[in-house]
């Protein structure tokens, strides 16, 4: 019987170097001869990225209900769970996803408000006690990864999205609820300093990944 893969999550607040360090997770586990599924949320698939428009749309003259917004985040983690997560687990490679299910408690959670107990009914609905096997929550403060995200997008010359538009109270209480969210599942979560250079981020994710016992065995 093939062995189920593994479920690898980076999360974070804006800019603090997910997509940068997701490539580096990637391309360390395929030298471990692992097949990688790289993917990320919300989207992953051409619908759950089609909701992903929806979702980040700056639309200045549209506003978007924050029931809205949390259905729609599970709505597009549905069709991807579906359409590519669960497959690609099932045939034993490992998916490395760039934010899940905690982005969704830190932020329509801890940014907009919304109770736990609303997001716990959709996600025991949606993922039916699927959870990542390594989280690793990539933290600094938000007005330092605030510099960060500015330069990229000056660089990228792109214009902030929907989240990215919010202000430093509501960067700091998403950074808050990762926080408690990893205090409380130190099993899953591994805490990375972001704020240090990236060789040094990229070394702390590699002494993580290598010494987590739970993922090699
Ligand atoms: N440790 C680091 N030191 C300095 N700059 C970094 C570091 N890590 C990433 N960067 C730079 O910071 C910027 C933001 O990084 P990146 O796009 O990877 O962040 P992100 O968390 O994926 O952002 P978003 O939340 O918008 O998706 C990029 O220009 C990247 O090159
Ligand atoms: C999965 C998920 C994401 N978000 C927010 C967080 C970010 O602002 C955007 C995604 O943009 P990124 O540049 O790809 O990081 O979506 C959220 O609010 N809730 C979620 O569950």
């Amino acid at each position: 019987m093939t062995k189920r893969g593994r479920f690898i999550t980076l999360e974070g607040g804006e800019g603090v170097g997910k997509s940068t360090n997701m490539q580096y997770v990637v391309a360390w586990l395929e030298a471990q001869g692992i097949e990688v599924v790289a993917t990320r949320e919300p989207g992953g698939t051409p619908r759950a990225e089609a909701m992903r428009q929806l979702l980040l749309d700056p639309a200045p003259d549209e506003w978007l209900h924050t029931d809205a917004e949390l259905l729609l985040m599970f709505a597009a983690r549905a069709q991807h769970l579906a359409e590519k997560i669960l497959p690609a687990l099932a045939r034993g490679a490992w998916v490395v996803c760039d934010r899940f299910t905690d982005a969704t408690y830190a932020y329509q959670g801890g940014g907009r408000g919304i109770p736990a107990e609303r997001i716990e009914a959709l996600e025991a609905f949606v993922q039916k006690g699927l959870t990542p096997d390594l989280t690793l929550l990539l933290d600094m403060p938000p007005s330092a990864a605030k510099q960060r995200l500015e330069s990229r997008l000056r660089d990228q010359h792109t214009t902030r999205d929907r989240f990215e538009q919010e202000q430093t109270a509501f960067f700091q209480a998403v950074r808050d609820a990762y926080r408690a969210r990893a205090a409380q599942s130190p099993e899953r979560f591994a805490l990375i300093n972001a704020d240090q250079s990236l060789a040094a981020v990229q070394s702390d994710i590699r002494d993580t990944l290598a010494g987590r016992a739970t993922l090699w065995h």
